[in-house]
């Protein structure tokens, strides 16, 4: 199996290497896909990302999302230059807002001026990925961000009862990310659905 780097290396180049219309088309037709699924619209409490280094472009699903009323959330991971949680958390975003760059470089709201939520509260995130595979594994950025973020939901007490079964964690990537099968760590969280700006599936773990 190819070792998580190599893969993320050869996914990042690939997703960098869409041209602006294809990345229009991805997020256009990311939307459409997530206007199609119960669990989006059933969601109230949204988690998604500020596209960076080639992801999907969420703003169009963003914009659909408050029109339906529904409200949008953000990571935050800081800029680095304060001590604070060590966790990723969300932060409200509503259009228009103004957004500061993380050490990364990666927009997000400021936490002076918006409202934190619990992630558990959140009953959707959109995780952003590098590569997937359709048994529930993702591939990020490296950063572990997500993975310590929702730790929680491999506990063995995390029922379907559980306050701890949300959110729903669902992957988004363009297609072209997908992988067969990716290696996995004991740390790794798996996704529950993917969506691509072609297709919506549940992942086979959860079925
Ligand atoms: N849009 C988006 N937002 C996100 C994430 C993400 O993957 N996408 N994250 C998901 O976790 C968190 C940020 N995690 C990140 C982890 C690594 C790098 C990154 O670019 N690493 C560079 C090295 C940069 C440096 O050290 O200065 C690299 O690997 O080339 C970026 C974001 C929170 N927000
Ligand atoms: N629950 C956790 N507690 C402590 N460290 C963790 C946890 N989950 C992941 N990590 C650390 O995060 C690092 C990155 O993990 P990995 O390569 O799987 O990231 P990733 O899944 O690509 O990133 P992300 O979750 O941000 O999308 C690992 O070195 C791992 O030690």
């Amino acid at each position: 199996m190819k070792e998580k780097n190599e893969i993320r290396r050869q996914m990042r180049a690939a997703r960098r290497a869409l041209t602006p219309e294809q990345q229009d088309q991805a997020a256009f037709g990311v939307m459409s896909q997530l206007s199609t699924q119960s669990c989006f619209l059933f969601s109230q409490h949204i988690g998604f990302y500020w596209a960076s280094d080639g992801e999907v472009d969420l703003t169009y699903a963003m914009d659909f999302a408050q029109r339906l009323g529904k409200r949008c959330y953000l990571p935050v991971i800081g800029d680095g230059t304060k001590r604070v949680s060590p966790r990723m958390q969300f932060y409200e975003y509503r259009q228009g807002m103004p957004l500061r760059p993380n050490r990364f470089g990666i927009l997000e709201p400021d936490r002076r001026f918006s409202r934190r939520i619990p992630v558990w509260c959140l009953n959707m995130v959109l995780m952003p990925l590098v590569s997937f595979d359709h048994f529930g594994g993702r591939l990020g950025m490296g950063g572990g961000f997500y993975d310590r973020a929702f730790a929680y939901r491999k506990s063995k007490t995390n029922t379907y009862l559980s306050p701890f079964s949300t959110p729903a964690l669902i992957g988004v990537a363009h297609s072209c990310q997908a992988s067969t099968r990716l290696p996995s760590d004991d740390w790794d969280v798996a996704m529950e659905g993917i969506v691509t700006e072609s297709f919506a599936a549940l992942c086979n773990n959860v079925l």
